[in-house]
């Protein structure tokens, strides 16, 4: 999501900023640095007894992630010192990264980074697919680009009209193969990829047909027509085909642009270690400290959102969890193969926000989502329980239903989208949705994405002002679900800033009654995006890094908090010189 077709600048004069940089002073000294794939040792062939993951020649002040048996699930990843909510735990380059399609013009394909202002992306010559930020990157992804290119442009010459590119997955799974000649079937990076979980033997009846699509693709993408031109890649039989596909499935990664939009895959052989919790430990993040040298990002960075004690298991989401339990078990089970007994799963129900409706009679008490056309449980305050099940359950069905379609048609046909997702937030709420109840809060996200997007082409003060009260309904529904620090919350509170720091269309009318209405006016509105602004930087120091200042989303909210305060500054001081003069005119 941009804000950069947003009016965010004002006029402002000279202030000083009340907010320190913690950047400076502390990024070079403490942030841990890995690189994968130079140890001298084998790292990863050890299910059973303890044994320190060790990737890096700049691993002088790394405490490395441990890799042993885990009480959740096979190997998991557990730290051998105490880490704070905001430290960075490990940071790795992924062994392969892929930009999805619809990014390949807008990132680089080396770094995934976005061109530097003023700076045009290069795009590859020969296959006319992938584009570089500067030559130093495309030089760096020579060694497997020059395979890459070639089976692009002998894809593209058989390939329907509609699917002229691979896929992401596609593309990944080339790169992994063509990195297996190129580091070798003996080298530590082949055995790190091999190491990693397949889960070919117990393969659920559902996958086989996505699975026999991905293998034939990639036997076309690589140019393969004889068993025997395989093995120069390792693979020597379907089996071993099946686990290639398998791994890269099961241990992938989504890789996130700066401020968490999905862009690519991922794989990192580190990180793919880490065991899955709904309510996890930490988090995944690619923070893209903007002086970090291009060539080394993606740099994957995993971040203690919580404190974690000695000996502990390190744990991340593999899904959205704001998903209600139900829906988070059915994809865990269909993409990752596994049945998550997490804390969080084993919580009653009836205790989670992410199914939480108003009181019928709106006491101001919650109550659980009904379970199905008989059970409606009561008000937890005032017991009521509700005269309209029929069409609560109904509201619930609309907003699945109008979720999907809206999702499908948001590229297609984005202010369709926007009517429809807008039509069946008012359904929800009139029912009793709270903000953090599923599906509610998942439209209230496309909403918002949409009505951004169609600001940056034309922006009425109605069209803002709406835009504003649904980011603070998203913000609202995800502080319910996530805890502090969730650099998903973050950057939600970010947005919510940007936004109420956007200047106002329509003059500010604060002498007319309007304190009461939201979002408010004038400097009100100034004073609540600062605030929003503050607390955002302190989410985002904890969920991209306190080392990292919070990611490049931090940095660019530390600059807009300082721009603020300029304005701030000068709206007091507007106000003082008029109030002299006007005593000096009495
Ligand atoms: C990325 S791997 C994690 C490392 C894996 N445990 C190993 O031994 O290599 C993902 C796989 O680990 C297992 N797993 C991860 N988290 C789990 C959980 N909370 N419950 C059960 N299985 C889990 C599942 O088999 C999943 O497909």
């Amino acid at each position: 999501m941009s804000f950069a077709s947003l009016r965010t600048s004002r006029r402002s004069k000279e202030a000083r900023s009340f907010v320190k940089d913690t950047t400076a002073a502390t990024k070079s000294e403490s942030l841990s640095e890995q690189k994968e794939g130079h140890s001298s040792q084998p790292p990863y062939d050890v299910p059973d007894g303890p044994r320190a993951v060790q990737h890096g020649s700049g691993a002088t002040r790394i405490q490395p992630l441990q890799v042993r048996k885990s009480a959740i699930a096979g190997r998991g990843a557990f730290t051998e010192v105490a880490h704070k909510a905001g430290s960075v735990v490990i940071a790795v380059k992924p062994h392969v990264n892929a930009l999805s399609t619809p990014y390949l013009a807008e990132f680089c394909t080396n770094c995934s980074s976005p061109p530097k202002q003023s700076v045009k992306l290069k795009r590859c010559t020969q296959c006319r697919v992938v584009w570089y930020c500067e030559n130093k990157c495309q030089a760096a992804d020579w060694n497997v680009h020059k395979y890459e290119c070639k089976a692009l442009q002998k894809w593209e010459e058989s390939a329907p009209s509609d699917a002229r590119i691979p896929s992401d997955a596609l593309r990944c799974l080339g790169r992994i193969l063509w990195g297996f000649r190129i580091h070798g079937l003996d080298s530590e990076w082949t055995k790190a990829m091999n190491q990693l979980q397949s889960h070919r033997t117990s393969l659920p009846p559902s996958a086989y047909e996505s699975y026999a699509h991905l293998a034939h693709s990639l036997i076309r993408y690589l140019e393969v027509e004889s068993p025997i031109e395989l093995e120069p890649y390792g693979i020597k039989s379907t089996a071993d085909l099946v686990d290639v596909i398998s791994r890269f499935t099961t241990n992938a990664f989504t890789l996130t642009s700066y401020t968490l939009d999905p862009i690519g895959v991922a794989v990192s052989p580190v990180a793919a270690f880490i065991n899955h919790s709904c309510d996890p430990n930490a988090v995944i993040v690619f923070p893209r400290i903007s002086d970090a040298p291009h060539t080394e990002e993606p740099k994957m960075n995993l971040v203690a959102i919580k404190p974690i004690a000695p000996e502990d298991e390190v744990t991340i989401s593999y899904i959205d969890v704001t998903l209600p339990r139900e829906l988070r078990q059915k994809e865990l089970k269909e993409t990752y193969n596994f049945e998550c007994k997490c804390t969080l799963c084993s919580t009653q129900q009836h205790e989670d926000p992410r199914t939480a409706m108003l009181c019928p009679k709106r006491c101001g008490g919650i109550r659980p989502a009904p379970m199905n056309d008989s059970v409606s449980p009561p008000c937890k305050k005032c017991k009521a329980t509700t005269a309209n099940l029929d069409s609560e359950l109904d509201a619930f069905n609309v907003g699945q239903e109008m979720l999907e379609k809206a999702t499908t048609m948001q590229n297609a046909d984005p202010e369709k989208a926007r009517k429809l997702a807008s039509r069946v937030i008012g359904i929800m709420v009139d029912a009793g949705l709270t903000p953090s109840c599923h599906p509610l809060l998942a439209v209230t996200r496309l909403y918002q994405e949409l009505l951004i997007a169609s600001l940056a082409e034309s922006m009425t003060q109605a069209a803002l002002d709406e835009t504003i009260r649904t980011s603070a309904r998203y913000v609202a529904g995800l502080t319910a679900v996530l805890p502090a620090g969730h650099p998903v919350r973050g950057v939600a509170l970010a947005e919510l800033g940007k936004l109420l720091a956007v200047d106002e269309l329509s003059s500010p009318s604060d002498m007319d009654g309007s304190a009461k209405r939201f979002p408010p006016s004038g400097s009100a509105r100034l004073k609540l995006a600062h605030e929003t602004l503050v607390k955002a930087r302190d989410e985002l120091l904890i969920g991209f890094g306190t080392d990292n200042g919070g990611g490049l989303v931090g940095r660019e909210v530390r600059e807009a908090i300082v721009r603020l305060e300029k304005e701030l500054g000068a709206w007091t001081q507007g106000i003082r010189n008029a109030m002299e003069d006007a005593k000096g005119r009495t």
